[in-house]
């Protein structure tokens, strides 16, 4: 037994139980506040106002309060304000000297929602939110209105900084959650943006009939040409209905009326509320909530509603007899659709604490019935719609065989009509399925790229030089361009609005360029070239970026590679030993690797890393606003500001596997 103990190496690879940390409190999150809201950009930042909106919605939902304040002030706080029962401020059972206030400040998975004995559908379900809200504000100030008296605790980073005060009589109830987010984990320069937040209140007022919002903020924070009203009052008797109907304001639809209604689940399961139309323009989308909190990356519940269109649809074309009803899907029934659906349920099941996709299984099959049988009457309501809807849908669906039939031309009779530019070396394979094009910077490191690539699968561009920065080119200097003229006609789907991705060549376009300030530039160029020319090539995560080595460390034996300076750091001292001296070599660029090096670090599909390219999330009216923003993004840190460029690839390819511009 002390032999074993004895025998442990003490130098160098020592790793022991003094090296396991357990973190306290709401520590873990000021270090990892990814885990608990999907990062510390923008989306996070905003992600803060949603935990404590919620809060007050589901004392809403539950019936407890009728109207939210939230007020955004110039100073960049942000104040919640409810009228409902205020959180309970009485000591703890379990922790005598705290209050249970300061309980669910200051710890991970206090609430009161656990055993839906105080709310029933509620948006919360972790006791989460509110701690980490705490956790990354540098202030905090809450206020409870509760028995005809007043309470205030401040906190800072998610600490008291005092205690529980009763401040005396009033005569209202509710809470208040005024806080500041630290600059320390989202940056000096992030802010709370007046219209994101006023676009958030709006839809949870449209979610839920039965409170009024009203937001104010100070008038600077307006920024100019942007619509936002610094104050509003936010309530909708009209539900989704007035929600469909405002977002796709005046868009001509194959239906008179939306098909639209809500209905409870049985067994009193919840409830679900839906609005729904078919835009001649086929410009669809699906924004779908659980208990008013949004779900962008969709889930059960929005499968349940596919599916009940679908199968409505098919029923009801059978039912008339029509042959063509056999071709239809989902996808051609719902894919071009405005969609609206919110469904309240208990105990939801959600992915992640920022709860972007639901997986409560039931959702499915509830959504699914009830929705079936409301479209049901709806269709035989008036056949008159339900056969314009039927022949645009068949409409649909033969325009997709159709394309599926060009689709399966083979790569090579499009690329005999095509002319290739004579710098690209093509891949053998036909078909576009599985292939890769390789944009290389410079004929040296093309060159490298050739050797390296498996000759089958993957085609290598080289581009000369530093392309025209097409964030600022018209698009006449853009067709000039020779470089980017190559890789239009590499890719074959075209630019713009004669963009076609069927007829894109490759399954995954990669940039691959030198691990420094020259190659990430050229990368954003790029980016920026498919950002303004191909969006759907980023839309449909078509776009990748390589990553190749900077340095390649050796000792004895035992190789590896580092992405950069800081990674170097970790591997010296993770995977090397103390003992001998380890040979680090700096690659001046990808030309200069040999050709085996470039292929096992950076090409090879079993063992690189690739970091994908997306948009912000899919479309729905919230997402594409911010999809606009993004524009801006890019545009800024495109147009002018090269060291910008830089940090934003560099921070981004340390973190995320996928990348947003
Ligand atoms: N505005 C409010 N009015 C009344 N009670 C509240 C309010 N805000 C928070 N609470 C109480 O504090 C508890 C903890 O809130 P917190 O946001 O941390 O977690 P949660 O809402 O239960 O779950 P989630 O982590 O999913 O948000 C809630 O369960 C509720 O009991
Ligand atoms: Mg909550
Ligand atoms: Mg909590």
């Amino acid at each position: 037994m002390s032999d074993l103990f004895e025998n442990a190496p003490k130098k160098g690879g020592e790793y022991s139980a003094k090296d396991i940390e357990v973190l306290e409190g709401l520590e873990p999150v000021r270090r990892r506040p990814g885990m608990y809201i999907g990062g510390t950009d923008e989306r996070a930042l905003h992600h803060l106002v949603a935990e404590v909106l919620d809060n007050s919605m589901d004392e809403a939902v539950a019936g407890h309060a009728s109207r939210i304040e939230v007020e955004l002030g110039a100073d960049f706080y942000v104040t919640v304000r409810d009228n409902g029962r205020g959180i309970p401020i009485d000591p703890h059972p379990k922790f005598k000297n705290q209050s249970a206030l300061e309980v669910i400040l200051t710890t991970l998975h206090s609430g009161g929602k656990f055993s839906g004995k105080v709310y029933q559908t509620s948006g919360g379900l972790h006791g989460v939110g509110l701690s980490v809200v705490n956790a990354l504000s540098d202030d905090l100030i809450v206020e409870v209105a509760r028995d005809k008296q007043l309470y205030v605790q401040h906190y800072k980073r998610g600490k008291p900084t005092g205690k529980l005060k009763n401040t005396g009589a009033v005569n209202r109830r509710g809470t208040t959650v005024k806080f500041h987010a630290d600059p320390e984990i989202f940056g000096p320069q992030a802010h709370f943006k007046a219209a994101r937040l006023y676009r958030m209140c709006r839809s949870k007022a449209y979610l839920f009939r039965g409170v009024e919002i009203r937001w104010s903020c100070d008038p600077s924070l307006i920024a100019e040409g942007d619509d936002t009203p610094a104050s509003d009052t936010l309530h909708f008797p009209g539900g989704l209905s007035d929600y469909l109907t405002s977002t796709v304001n005046g868009r001509k639809m194959v239906t008179a009326t939306p098909f639209a209604g809500q209905a409870d689940f049985p067994d009193s399961q919840g409830r679900a509320e839906w609005a729904i139309a078919w835009p001649v323009d086929g410009d669809g989308f699906l924004n779908s909530y659980c208990n008013t909190v949004p779900t962008p990356e969709g889930g059960t519940h929005e499968a349940g509603l596919r599916s009940a269109l679908a199968r409505g649809l098919r029923a009801y074309g059978e039912l008339v007899g029509n042959r063509k009803t056999s071709i239809i899907t989902a996808e051609d029934v719902t894919g071009g659709a405005a969609m609206l659906l919110s469904v309240f349920i208990r105990d939801p099941q959600f992915q992640g604490q920022t709860k972007e996709k639901l997986a409560s299984a039931e959702a499915t099959r509830l959504v699914d019935t009830t929705i079936k049988d409301h479209f049901d009457h709806w269709l035989s309501g008036d056949t008159g719609r339900a056969r314009d809807l039927l022949e645009r849908v068949i409409e649909v669906a033969e325009e997709r065989l159709r394309k599926r039939q060009d689709k399966e031309l083979s790569r090579k009779t499009a690329t005999r009509k095509l002319r290739l530019p004579g710098k690209l070396a093509d891949c053998a394979k036909d078909s576009q399925d599985g292939t890769e094009l390789f944009l290389v910077e410079g004929d040296s490191a093309g060159g490298s790229a050739k050797q390296a690539r498996d000759r089958e699968t993957q085609a290598v561009l080289p581009l000369r030089g530093k392309i025209l920065n097409v964030a600022s080119a018209s698009a006449d200097k853009l067709s000039g361009n020779q470089e980017l003229v190559d890789l239009i006609q590499a890719l074959g789907c075209g630019t713009r609005d004669k963009f076609n991705l069927d007829r894109l060549r490759y399954d995954k376009i990669v940039i691959m360029t030198d691990a420094d300030v020259d190659g990430a530039h050229i990368a954003s160029l790029l980016m920026t070239f498919f950002y303004r020319e191909m969006p759907g090539l980023i839309e449909h995560g078509k776009l990748y970026l390589a990553q190749p080595p900077l340095y390649r460390l050796a000792q004895g034996g035992k190789v590896a590679y580092a992405r950069d300076d800081a990674h170097r750091e970790e591997l010296m001292k993770a995977e090397f030993s103390g003992k001998g001296k380890i040979e680090v070599s700096r690659f001046k660029g990808l030309g200069e690797m040999p050709a085996s090096q470039l292929k096992e670090t950076t090409m090879d599909p079993r063992k690189r890393i690739l970091l994908r390219v997306r948009m912000p999330h899919r479309y729905n009216e919230e997402e594409r606003a911010e999809a606009r923003e993004t524009a801006d993004l890019v545009e800024r840190l495109m147009g002018r500001k090269p060291e910008l460029r830089f940090q934003y690839i560099q921070e981004n390819a340390q973190f995320a596997h996928d990348l947003d511009v």
